[in-house]
Order: C-alpha cells, then sequence, then structure tokens
C-alpha cells in the first residue's frame, strides 16, 4: 500500500505527557502519562489527595504544571491555549462563579463569551435550564442557588458551546438523584454522537456503569488505565480499585463509638 492512502490514527481527545505539579515539599502529580481515546467516556478514580483534580486542572489550562505537556485533540494546551480551549468545556472543582448573576444570565454569558451569536445562545441557554431542571431558579442569583444547583448550573455553562471534549471534576457531587440521572443520559447521548467525557468520580459503582475507560491514579501516580474491564480484570472495579490502591483501615480504636 502506497504511504498516501495509510490513514494515522486519530489523535486522542486529551494526551498528557509526563505532567508534573509541587506543591512545595508534597509532590501531587508526580510525571503522569495517559491518553484518552476520542469519543470515549473515561473516569478517574483514586483516593483522597491523589491529585485528580491537579491533574485535570493541568490537563484544561487553568493551573501551569512544573513539567511535561497536555494536548487536546492535538492541539498543546499551553502553547495554543486559546485554540486547545475552544474545543473545551470544563467543569472545574471549587472555581468560583460569576455568582451574583442570576442562572439564566450565567449560561448566557458563557455562550456570549465564547463568541456565539445571541439567538442560538438564549435557545441553548433554555433548552439547559430545562433539562437540568433549573427553569424555576432561572432568575434567581447563582449565590443563593444549593450545592447540586451551583454544580448543574455550572455543567450548563461547560456544555453551551457544545464542546468537543468535556472535563469534569465531580459532576454528580450534591447532586439529586434524578438530576444525576437526567445528566447521565446527557453525556452518555454526548459521547454516543461523537463527543469525549472526562469524569472524575468517588462513586466507582458509576464509573463502571457509565464510563468506557478508566484510570486510577493514587499519591500523584497512575496506577493503571485502559478500558473499564481491562483495568477491573474480572473483579468489580469497587474491589479492584481497594487492592490496587490499599489503605483498608479497621476500625480498631473506636471502642468508645459503641453504643450498646
Ligand atoms: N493549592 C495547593 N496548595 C498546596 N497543596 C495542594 C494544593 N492543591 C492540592 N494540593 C495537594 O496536592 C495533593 C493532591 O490534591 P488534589 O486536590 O489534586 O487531590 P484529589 O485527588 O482531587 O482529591 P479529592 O478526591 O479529595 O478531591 C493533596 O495532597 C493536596 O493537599
Amino acid at each position: 500500500m502506497s504511504s498516501e492512502h495509510v490513514t494515522s490514527p486519530p489523535a486522542p481527545a486529551l494526551s498528557i505527557r509526563g505532567l508534573g505539579k509541587r506543591f512545595g515539599d508534597k509532590i501531587a502529580v508526580n510525571g503522569i502519562s495517559l491518553d484518552v481515546p476520542s469519543g470515549s467516556f473515561f473516569g478517574l478514580v483514586g483516593p483522597n489527595g491523589a491529585g485528580k483534580t491537579t491533574t485535570l486542572s493541568m490537563a484544561t489550562g487553568l493551573l501551569r504544571p512544573d513539567a511535561g505537556t497536555v494536548a487536546i485533540h492535538g492541539v498543546d494546551v499551553w502553547s495554543e491555549p486559546l485554540k486547545a480551549k475552544s474545543s473545551l468545556g470544563v467543569l472545574a472543582d471549587g472555581v468560583r462563579l460569576f455568582d451574583r448573576l442570576s442562572g439564566r444570565q450565567l449560561v448566557t454569558y458563557s455562550g456570549l463569551l465564547r463568541g456565539m451569536d445571541r439567538e442560538t445562545v438564549a435557545t441553548r441557554t433554555e433548552d439547559l435550564l430545562r433539562v437540568l431542571d433549573l427553569q424555576e431558579a432561572a432568575d434567581k442569583l447563582v449565590v443563593d442557588y444549593s450545592a447540586g444547583m451551583t454544580k448543574k448550573i455550572a455543567l450548563a455553562t461547560a456544555l453551551i458551546h457544545s464542546p468537543r471534549v468535556l472535563v469534569l471534576d465531580e459532576p454528580f457531587e450534591a447532586v439529586d438523584p434524578v438530576s444525576a440521572a437526567n445528566i447521565r443520559d446527557i453525556l452518555s447521548d454526548y459521547v454516543g454522537h461523537g463527543g469525549t467525557v472526562i469524569v472524575s468520580s468517588h462513586v466507582m459503582d458509576l464509573v463502571q456503569r457509565m464510563c468506557t475507560h478508566v484510570a486510577v491514579i493514587a499519591g500523584g501516580n497512575l496506577l493503571a488505565a485502559g478500558t473499564v474491564d481491562e483495568v477491573r480484570a474480572g473483579e468489580s472495579l469497587e474491589d479492584r480499585f481497594v487492592s490496587l490502591v490499599g489503605g483498608r483501615g479497621t476500625n480498631e480504636g473506636l471502642s468508645w463509638l459503641h453504643t450498646s
């Protein structure tokens, strides 16, 4: 076959090489390399303090790495930030929203800031408020939203411009079961139509049911990555996670907690 007929595989949706970050003496992320295939529903799991948020913050251009590179569909996040970020939707953990705006205003301005036309922004804003069950609260200030409502409005701002890659840090935390099911449907439909979702979560059962791929990190290191079936290797993802990460404690020493 001549070389013109050889098509190279598509660039991964997210490609991380040698990514590292240190805070003082603490190595938060220890040289992680990882490819997220285009069109995958990718779970990032790890215990508290594993380095998930730090990794995702660097991957999305919110936090400058000490070492390593990140590319979104082949575009370097740190040397071509505008181009890379134009195809990215981000739900960050703990980043302040412009919460003196109403929910409707926040989603609208997110669309306008992305350079979208007013009519499209208005239509999509109402669609998002409806599917996320935020219509009644649409004109309330975001500062007065509950934790779950805040999470949902932040998700709407990440979706408005129809990005190719969605990076969601703990999207289901504090969200009620009906809204969580709606969000899962939206994300599955999005992946089914060519999008890529990267989601961090502590809920192994959810990751096992929802994701096609998973990476396990602990102590800033990548312990395993692949399809969910490859990583769980015949066990439940939760059991596999515990055996990879270790650290199951005992409750010895808390006898004072026994009330009878
Ligand atoms: N801004 C910071 N300054 C100092 N240390 C930090 C900072 N951000 C994170 N760390 C430390 O880096 C490590 C990784 O934190 P990170 O928030 O990435 O973990 P995580 O996997 O997202 O945890 P969790 O599941 O609890 O949200 C932790 O030890 C944390 O204390």
